[in-house]
This record gives C-alpha cells, structure tokens and sequence, in this order.
C-alpha cells in the first residue's frame, strides 16, 4: 500500500485558500559572556533587530540597522518548551490526523540549530518532545508490533496477525537494529542522565483506528545520501567499511523517498530516542570513515505514522487486499520530518581547505540551491511563471520537494547567534527567512480519512464484548435447541391413490414437524418465562439502580452543596486571609518603622552618653588638674608662709638682738650732741611690750597687690594670701620696741656715714645684713621696669644676678625667668621718690603660659637730708610711750628689710 498523498500541483493560485504560507520563526541564542553586547535583538513578539557594533562601517553616516518580521521572535530566555509549543506541536496534531510536516532548523555555524532540534535529556529538544507528544497520545491504540511492515518502496503492507506473530518470534530470537529491546540495557549518547519527558497529549487521536510509529535518519553529506541506521560492515583489520549512499526515488504518488532507507518500528519514545542516539553514533563512525565533520552535514529524522482502520468487530486491522483501489481508503501514512541544516558559513571567513573546504563550498552549495528552489517557487505563485524550480540540483532540495510541491505544513526556524562578529553573516540569513514567509504550499485535506461506512466505537464494543463474553462463560448453559422445522418434506406425488407409503411419510414428516414445533414453542414459552424472570430481575435491579441513582445524586446535590457552601466559606476565608495577610504585611511594616525608630533613638541615647561620658571625664581631669594646681599652690603658700613667719621670728630676735647691743653699746658709749641732749632723760627702758598690727600698718608704705594688676587667677589668689598674711603677721619692726630711742643717732645718718665713730658697731652690719631674696645663684630674673624709670642710686641695691630688663612684657619673656619683679616709681607725700619693687615668682601654666606669683614687695626711699623733718629739740615731757614710739620709728627706718615688706630708708 502507498502513503496517501496529494499530487504535486503544478500551478498555484497565490490567493488560493488551500494554500497557506510557510511559516518562519526566529530563535535568539544567549551570548556566552552575558556582558557582552548583542547585535540581535527582539523588537516585539514577532520583530526582531539586527545593529552593527559601534564601530562598524557606517554608510553615509547612518547605522545600518535591518528590522525583520517573523512569525514570532524567541528571546535568548525563550525556553525549549515554548518553542516546541509554537512550532512543532501544531505539526505533532497533523501528524496525528494524517498530515504531512516538515520543520527545520536554519542559522549560521553555532547559531543553535541542534540545541534546538534535540536539546540536552534535562531540557529536551523539539525531536525528543515530538515523539513524547505522539505516544502520549497514540499510547493504547497501537497496533502490535509487525502488523505494519515497510515495503522499501515507501509503502507499508498490512501482515496477518499470524505472520506478525511469526516475525515477532524471529525478531526476538535475532534482536537487531530493528527490533529495539524494551528496556535497553545502556542509552547510547544520552547517558545515563534521565530524560524529562513532555507530558503533553494531542486529542484529534481516532479510537477505531491502529497506529503504529515509524523512525528513520539519514544524513545528506557532500550532496551524497547516508542512511544512518543501516548496520555498517566491520572489519577487525580495516575497521568499519565507509557508509553506502543511498538513492532518492520517487513512489507511486510522486513523493520522494530515500531508497532502501531502514526505517525501525518503535513502540515508546525512548526505542525512538535510543534508534536517534544510534544513528548519531553511526553518523560519528562514518564521519571518521568519511573524514568529515558531524556538523558539517544536514540530518533528516523522519517520523511516520502509520494508521488503519479496525475491521467490522473492532477486533483486527482490515487485511491486505489485492484490489489496489481500496488501498487508500485502509491505510493512512503521514510524516514529519525533522532537519538539521549544516550551518551556512563563508568559506574565506572560516580559512578551510581540502575536506573541509569541500565540505563547506557542498553546505553552501546546497543551501544556496534551497534559496534558489524557493525564490523560483515563490515567482511562479506571485508572478504566475511557470518556471522550473531546480530541486535535483542537490539531494537536500530534492528530498525537499515532495514537501514544497506537496502538501503539508513547512515551518523554519532560524537560529541566530546575536555576536557581533556574526552580524554581517546573519543579514543575509534572515533576508532569506523573510523571503521563505512569502512561498505558499498546499494546505492538507484529509480530515475524512477512513470512509469504509463502519460503524464507529468498533474498538469499545470489541472491549465490551470481551468482558461480557467473560461473563456468560461463568453462566449455567441451557441445552441448545435445533431451531430446524426438520427435514425437508419428502417427495409427496401421489402417483397411485393406493400409494400408502407416500401417505404415511408424509404422516410421519408431519408428525414430526408438530413435535419440533411444540418443542419450539415450548423453548419459546420457557425462553419468554426465563426472558420476563430476566426482565423482571432487569428492572428489580434497573429500580434499585435507579434508586441507589437517585440516592447518589441526592447524595452527590448534598456534596455540591456542601462544597459550594465549603467553597463559599473558603473564600471568605481566603479574603480574611488576605485581609490578615495585608494587615499583617501593614503590621510588619510598621514594626520594622518602630524598630528602626528605636534603633534610631538607641543610638542616639548611646551617642548622647558618649558626649556625657566624655564631658565628664574632661570635667573630672580638669578638676583633677584644678585641684592639683590648687593644692600645690597652697603648699607653696603655707610653706612660704611658714619661712616667713620663721624669718620674722628671726628677724625679730636678730633686731631685739641688734637693739640690745645698740641699747649696750649706747651705755658706753661717748653720747653725741644729740644724745647729750638727752642725756639727763631717763633712759631707763621700758619693758617689752608688742604694738598692736594696725599701728605698725599705718606706718608702713606698701603697695597692695591687687593694685600691680595680677592676671591670673593663681596670682590674684596668692596676693589675696600675701594680702592676708600681711595683714595678720606682725611685722618684725613693729616687734620690737626700743627703750633708749631717743638717744640713737638716725640710722640712716649712720648709714649714709657709717664711719663716724669707729667705736660704735655699725648700723649696716653684715652680719646682720639682709641679703636680697632675690640674690639666689640660679634665678633668672625677669626685672620690668618702665622706660623711664629713675635712678635709685641708692647704697642698697636688689641682688639679681642673672636678669633681663624688658620695659614691655612679653610672654616668650617668662619662659626663661623664674623670677619676676616689676619697679614702680612714685613721689611720697614729702615730693620723696619711692622705688616700689614687687617680687614674684613666674610659674609655667598648664596651657603653655606663664604666671606671676607675686610674694614680695621691697620699697626703696631715697631722702633727702634737708627735707628730712627732724624732731623738736624741746624736749618733751618724758612719755616711755612716745620714746619707745619714736625710737621705733626709727629703728625701723634704719633697719626695715623684712620679707614681707621692706623699707630701706638711706
Ligand atoms: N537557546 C540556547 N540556550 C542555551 N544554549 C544554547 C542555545 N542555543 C545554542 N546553545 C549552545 O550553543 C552552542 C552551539 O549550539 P549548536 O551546536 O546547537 O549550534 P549549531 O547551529 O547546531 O552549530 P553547527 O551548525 O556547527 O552544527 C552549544 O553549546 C549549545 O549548547
């Protein structure tokens, strides 16, 4: 029997509604590197964007950029599901329902085509899916195994059930290529990875009919045919023999087909994927046999199904007839063809020479003969020529041709590779998928495929029958009935009226009806007893099916209200759930604010008791420095306090010492005219007696501190001290008092003079003598005086043995000096001038500065022996207060010099 199809048309009307277009998709391949930019890319769903690189060569200064339409666009993300979905299932439902299809994949070398056409087991290409598809949805209605069996000539044949049985046995004791085990115990090329199948089911599958599969693969290299399952001959010396080429033939309908092709029965998609990975392997033994390159030819996988109508009883395939005209009508063949171009390259792009050089310029010359075939098509259905399309100028076009010239779908899927570096080569791919939309081919009309006026659900009636059959083998048997009104009457020609035999036989023949007919009617009677007892059974059991109907409907309109009420509560529960849900959402939302917020203050606090911590750690240290400062000073103070209380104690004892031996010597002594003068006063002295410290106060001329203008609060504090501590100590003139005073010659007369009497100890002594407390060695005396400050020339003079005199102060001054005394100068009531010098000592600061600590202030008064006011020579009356009075006036003005506050009167 010959594959039913339709005859090549050799005219076409272009508008024709049994002609549909050849449908063209695009496919994006992902770059390798992501990062890399892309040359191709979607516009739309259906348009895609060809862009050179930048720094391509522009013609008059505009980018050459191509926009192409396309069935549809897959993206780079576009998985292989969806492509299958698109482009091959359509062709999977036509395969089903008896029509033909062909796809293939186009594109440059690496743009795609394989990964598409077969795909990896995890993700699955569009062959492996196509065959999912068709046993997922032919699955039980598969005929046995060689009740179908190819004739080499593109026809198949239908065997016996006998005959099919016969070469299943010889098959299974000689397994071969052609009959692939069940569960192969090893997958070639596709590992042991588990494939994913595709669980998708066409429905337009025919109940009453048996389908059976059908795979081949052949391989166009070098414009030369190789079938790839045929077992190649070895060698164990010369290795594989190099692969026959087939021929391409064309059968009784003017199809193409490769002659002698093997063409494997397969039962499951994976005895078709195992029968692919075979023929891949064989296709990489003839490359090296053939030294070519397994990517370098176009690979064709075709997959035939083969489907008959069940006979009468559903039971078996109508059998092969000899009466060819009927042959159409009982057996149905379609196929689709799944091709794997070779990808188009340049020859001078890619440097090949020798094989591959050949292998590339037979690609090329082949696809270009495909352009050629199908720009000529597509002429003659616009233009109305009738030219003639050259398919046999290569195999690939020729095998083509039953599906250009036939009909059927043809669909082409162009793969692209967005490379820059392929930009110029995918121009003129993609010019050539547009232009392959516009070639029309006829549309396939084979709805109606089996029209044998056969009652349908044969094949479910057969099952019934089956089961049923089962159960009346299991039923008592009533003994069978010849249902004959006997034999045939005997010959009743009466040729004598004597004839009694003929009379009796037709007596017996008679009687012998009667009693069949009696037996009959009594089968009958009792077959319509047992029939009304069936009957009666029959509707006692349709009644109580009616009823157990009812109560299940009754149950079933309780389930659905129930589970409409189920539902109802459902979805309301589904809308708080929601509602929870949202509140939830606003509830987290809110506390992460809060928490946020909280963290915010946290850290706010922590930075706030970090200030505090420091502020008060600062505070503690400048206490501590404060307080440290403070106590060092007061020791300092106390303990000068306490040498100066030693030194006025001294100093007193020193002076009651120097009056005493005065007071002596005076006794001895030749009395001057003054003292003569006073002579018969009674010098008696009085007994010792302190004067109070405000009476000697006023006596005294000293500056007070504050006055000076002590800066710091170190100095004003340590005046504020000496302040004190003058107000409270009494001074060592005041502490004594001198009986005889009257009779002591003026102090500062003996001073100025003191050579007057030899006899008489000097009033300046020096071993009384007060040295300056500014005579230390190591002191750096900082002396700040004014510009014009006056001569004191006095006999006295500050010791200062290391100083510096600045009339300006300057802190960098201070630095060097330990010791500072500021000179002031001034007119005493008496038009005197007073040289005040007041003493400190500079003590660095903590900052880095310097500060006076005033202590000391020395007073030197020049007078002037004609303004000095001398007492009355009258002699007073004798008052020992006035005397111990004036004589301590004088004494101290002779020998003032203390610490605190001296007085040198010269
Ligand atoms: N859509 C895709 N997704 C992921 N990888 C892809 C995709 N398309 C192609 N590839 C990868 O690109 C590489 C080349 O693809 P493939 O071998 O299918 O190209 P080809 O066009 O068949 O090449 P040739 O013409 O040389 O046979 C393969 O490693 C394949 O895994």
């Amino acid at each position: 029997m010959k594959p039913q199809r339709g005859k090549t048309p050799r005219k076409r009307n272009a508008n024709s509604p049994f002609q549909e277009p050849v449908e063209v998709y695009c496919r994006l391949r992902p770059l390798d590197d992501p990062n890399e930019p892309a040359c191709a890319k979607p516009l739309s769903n259906s348009v895609v964007q060809l862009t050179p690189s930048d720094n391509a060569v522009v013609r008059n200064g505009q980018v050459k950029e191509y926009q192409y339409t396309f069935q549809n666009v897959f993206d780079e993300f576009s998985s292989q599901k969806a492509v299958f979905d698109r482009t091959a299932l359509p062709l999977v439902e036509d395969l089903v329902a008896g029509k033909n299809g062909l796809l293939f994949t186009y594109g440059i070398t690496g743009s795609g085509k394989t990964y598409t056409m077969t795909g990896v087991p995890q993700d699955q290409g569009i062959l492996p899916r196509c065959l999912d598809v068709l046993f997922n949805s032919i699955g039980e209605l598969q005929s046995k195994k060689y009740v179908f069996k190819p004739d080499r000539m593109n026809g198949f044949e239908v065997q016996t059930e006998a005959d099919a049985m016969l070469e299943r046995q010889k098959k299974d004791i000689m397994p071969n290529l052609t009959t692939p085990s069940k569960t192969p115990s090893k997958r070639p090329e596709s590992g042991d990875i588990e494939r994913i199948m595709d669980p998708t089911a066409v429905g337009s599958v025919e109940d009453d009919n048996c389908y059976a599969v059908f795979v081949s693969y052949i391989e166009i290299y070098n414009n030369y045919v190789y079938d790839l399952l045929d077992d190649l001959p070895y060698n164990p010396i010369t290795g594989y023999k190099p692969p026959q080429t087939k021929i391409l033939r064309t059968d009784s309908s003017d199809n193409m087909y490769v002659h002698n092709c093997t063409e494997v029965e397969v039962k499951q998609p994976q005895d078709a994927i195992d029968v692919f990975y075979k023929g891949q392997k064989r296709r990489k033994v003839a490359h090296t046999t053939l030294n070519a390159e397994s990517s370098r030819s176009h690979s064709v996988f075709n997959i035939r199904l083969v489907q008959a109508p069940l006979d009468g009883k559903g039971e078996e395939v109508i059998q092969d007839s000899d009466e060819e005209a009927y042959d159409s009508d009982r057996i149905c063949v379609s196929q689709l063809s799944l091709v794997d171009l070779a990808g188009s390259e340049r020859t001078n792009r890619t440097k090949n020479s020798g094989d591959r050089l050949k292998e590339a310029g037979n690609i090329n010359q082949s696809l270009m003969v495909l352009r050629t075939c199908l720009e000529i098509l597509r002429e003659n259905q616009t233009a109305g020529n009738s030219k003639l399309v050259p398919y046999r100028d290569s195999r690939l076009t020729h095998l083509f041709k039953t599906f250009f010239d036939g009909d059927g779908k043809v669909r082409m899927i162009v793969c692209v590779n967005p490379r820059f570096t392929e930009y110029e080569e995918t121009i003129h791919v993609m010019k050539f998928a547009e232009m392959t939309q516009e070639v029309l081919i006829t549309k396939s009309v084979s709805n109606n495929k089996f029209d044998m006026g056969l009652t349908p659900g044969r094949r479910r009636l057969h099952q019934h029958q089956i089961e049923n059959g089962r159960l009346e083998e299991m039923a008592p048997h009533r003994p069978q009935i010849d249902f004959s009104i006997g034999p045939p009457f005997p010959l009743l020609e009466l040729v004598t009226p004597t004839d009694d035999l003929t009379i009796c036989n037709i007596g017996l023949c008679l009687d012998e009806r009667l009693r069949r007919r009696q037996l009959m009617i009594l089968d009958y009677e009792q077959s319509c007893a047992e029939f009304r007892a069936q009957l009666v059974d029959f509707e006692k059991d349709y009644n109580s099916l009616r009823n157990k109907c009812s109560e299940l409907e009754e149950r079933a309109a309780m389930r659905e209200k129930e589970a409409s009420r189920i539902e109802s509560k459902n979805r309301s529960l589904e809308r708080k759930l929601e509602e929870m849900s949202r509140v939830l959402k606003d509830l987290e939302k809110e506390n992460q604010l809060l928490g946020l917020q909280v963290q915010d203050k946290a850290w706010k606090i922590q930075v706030e008791k970090n200030a505090k911590e420091k502020l008060r750690s600062d505070y503690k240290s400048r206490l501590q420095m404060n307080n440290q400062a403070w106590e060092k000073n007061m020791e300092k103070t106390r303990r000068q306090m306490e040498i100066e209380a030693e030194n006025q104690l001294d100093e007193r004892d020193r002076k009651l010492d120097m009056l005493r031996d005065i007071v002596n010597e005076q006794d001895a002594v030749v009395a001057t005219p003054r003292t003569r003068s006073r002579a018969g006063q009674n010098p008696t002295p009085k007994p010792r007696t302190h004067t109070t410290p405000a009476s000697i106060q006023s006596a005294r001329s000293e500056i007070d501190m504050s006055s000076i203008g002590a800066s710091t609060i170190a100095s004003s504090a340590r005046a504020a001290a000496a302040g004190r501590a003058g107000n409270t100590r009494v001074p060592p003139r005041s502490a004594v008092r001198i009986p005889a005073a009257k009779s002591i010659p003026n102090l500062s007369q003996v001073g100025l003079t003191p050579t007057t009497s030899k006899s008489r100890q000097p009033v300046v002594n020096p071993r009384y003598h007060r040295r300056s407390k500014s005579s230390g060695n190591a002191e750096v005396w900082l002396e700040h005086k004014p510009v014009d400050c006056v001569d004191t020339n006095t006999l006295m003079q500050p010791k200062m043995t290391k100083k510096k005199s600045v009339s300006k102060l300057d802190v960098k001054d201070t630095k060097s000096a330990s010791k500072y005394v500021l000179t002031h100068q001034e007119q005493d009531s008496s038009d005197e001038l007073v040289t005040k010098l007041v003493k400190g000592d500079v003590i660095k600061t903590p900052s880095g500065g310097s500060a006076v600590v005033f202590n000391d202030v020395e007073t030197l008064r020049r007078l002037s022996p004609g303004t000095r006011k001398r007492r009355s020579p009258t002699t007073p009356m004798y008052d020992p207060e006035m005397e111990w009075t004036d004589t301590e006036d004088r004494c101290s003005t002779a020998v003032e010099g203390h610490k605190r506050s001296k007085t040198t009167n010269l």
